[in-house]
C-alpha cells in the first residue's frame, strides 16, 4: 500500500525513514514545496535500501501531487515548527494556511486515504482538516498522544532505572504545554502499578517534565525535536496500513464520547485500516475529568483562533 508524507523537513523525512525501515508501504512518497529536497531525501535513503534490506519504493516530488496518488494514508508534517520560548499555539496562523491547502491537493489525487496530521498546533490543525474536508470522522487522525506516551514512558523509566520497553501508560487530552494529561494511575511497570513504586513527589516531576517535552527538546535544539515525533507519525501509519488494531492515543473527533462534542483531542482509539476503529472510552476519575474538561476547554480556545480558515 502506497503512503504519502507532505513535508520533507525535519519529521516528514524521519516519518518517511521509519516507515520505509519497516517495510510495510509498498510505496511511498515524500513531498515538499521546497525544489529537489524531497527528490533528495528520497534518492539519499533509496541509497540505504541494500544495507538495510528496505523493499519499499521511495518517490520525491516537489509539489507534484499526481505522484500521491491513491495514497491509503496521508502524513501530513508540512508547516514551521516552534522555536525556543515560543508556544504550539503560535504557529497557528502560518500552519493553517499551509495545512489547507496541503489537505485540499491531496484529497483530489487521494480521495479514499486516511489523513494523519502532525502540523501544530496539532489538535487545532486535526479540526480544521476535519471541518475543510467533510470527510468521515474516522479518517482523520492527531498525532500527538503517541509520542507524549513515549515521553511519559522514557521519564517515568528513568525514575525507576529501568527500559522504557518495561513501562505502560498513556498521555491524553490536547497536544500542548500545559495540555497533557499523563495517566499515572494507569501506568504500570510490568503490570506493577508506578504508583506503588514511586512517591507523589517524583511522579508529580515525571508528569511535569513529560508535558513539557517538546519545549525542553526544542530549547535544547533551537528547533523541535523530529526522531521520537517522526517514530510515533510511522507508528500510526503502519497500525492502518497493516490493519493491526492497535490502541494509541490520538487526536480524534468527540462527538458525545468523554462527555464532549466538536472538539478533536487526545483520547485512546484502536486504529486499523478504516483508521479509527473505535474511541476507547476510559473512565476518568473525579480529578482526571477535570484535568480532561480544562484540556477542553484551552483546545476549544485555539480553535476559536482558526476564524476564516475555517470558511
Ligand atoms: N504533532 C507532533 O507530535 C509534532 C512533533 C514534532 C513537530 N511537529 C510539527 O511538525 C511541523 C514540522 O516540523 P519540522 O521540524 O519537520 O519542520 P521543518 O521546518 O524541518 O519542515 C517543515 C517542512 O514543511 C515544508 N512545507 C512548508 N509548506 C509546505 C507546503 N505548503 N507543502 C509542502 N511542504 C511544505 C517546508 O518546506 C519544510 O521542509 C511543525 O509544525 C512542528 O511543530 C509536530
Ligand atoms: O514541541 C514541539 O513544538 C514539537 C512537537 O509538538 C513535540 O512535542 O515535539
Amino acid at each position: 500500500m502506497k503512503v504519502t508524507v507532505v513535508g520533507a523537513g525535519n519529521v516528514g523525512a524521519t516519518v518517511a525513514n521509519v516507515i520505509a525501515l519497516k517495510n510495510f508501504a509498498s510505496e511511498l512518497v515524500l513531498l515538499d514545496i521546497k525544489e529537489g529536497v524531497s527528490e533528495g531525501k528520497a534518492m539519499d535513503m533509496m541509497q540505504t535500501a541494500h544495507m538495510l534490506n528496505i523493499d519499499t519504493t521511495i518517490v520525491g516530488c516537489t509539489s507534484d501531487y499526481s505522484k500521491t496518488a491513491n495514497s491509503k494514508v496521508v502524513v501530513v508534517t508540512s508547516g514551521i515548527p516552534r522555536k525556543p520560548g515560543m508556544t504550539r499555539e503560535q504557529l497557528i496562523g502560518t500552519n493553517a494556511k499551509i495545512v489547507k491547502s496541503v489537505i485540499d491537493e491531496a484529497l483530489k489525487y487521494s480521495p479514499d486515504a486516511v489523513f494523519v496530521i502532525i502540523s501544530n498546533p496539532m489538535d487545532t490543525m486535526t479540526y480544521l482538516t476535519l471541518k475543510d474536508s467533510g470527510l468521515p470522522k474516522n479518517r482523520i487522525i492527531g498525532q500527538g498522544g503517541m509520542l507524549d506516551s513515549s515521553r511519559f514512558r522514557y521519564y517515568l523509566s528513568q525514575a525507576l532505572g529501568c527500559t522504557p520497553t518495561d513501562i505502560d501508560g498513556m498521555v491524553i487530552g490536547g497536544h500542548g504545554d500545559t495540555t497533557m494529561i499523563p495517566l499515572t494511575r494507569f501506568a504500570t511497570y510490568r503490570g506493577v502499578p508506578v504508583t506503588d513504586l514511586l512517591d507523589k513527589e517524583t511522579l508529580d516531576k515525571v508528569v511535569a517534565d513529560t508535558m513539557v517535552g517538546g519545549a525542553t527538546l526544542t530549547g535544547l535544539l533551537g528547533t523541535s525535536a523530529w526522531y521520537a515525533p517522526g517514530a510515533a507519525g510511522a507508528a500510526l501509519a503502519e497500525a492502518i496500513v497493516t490493519d493491526s488494531k492497535k490502541m494509541i492515543p490520538c487526536c480524534v473527533y468527540l462527538d458525545g464520547e468523554y462527555g464532549e462534542k466538536d472538539i478533536c483531542i487526545g483520547v485512546p482509539v484502536v486504529l486499523g485500516a478504516n483508521g479509527i476503529e473505535k474511541i476507547v472510552d476510559v473512565k476518568l476519575n473525579a480529578e482526571e475529568k477535570a484535568l480532561f474538561d480544562k484540556s477542553v476547554a484551552a483546545v476549544r480556545k485555539t480553535n476559536g483562533l482558526l476564524g476564516d480558515s475555517l470558511k
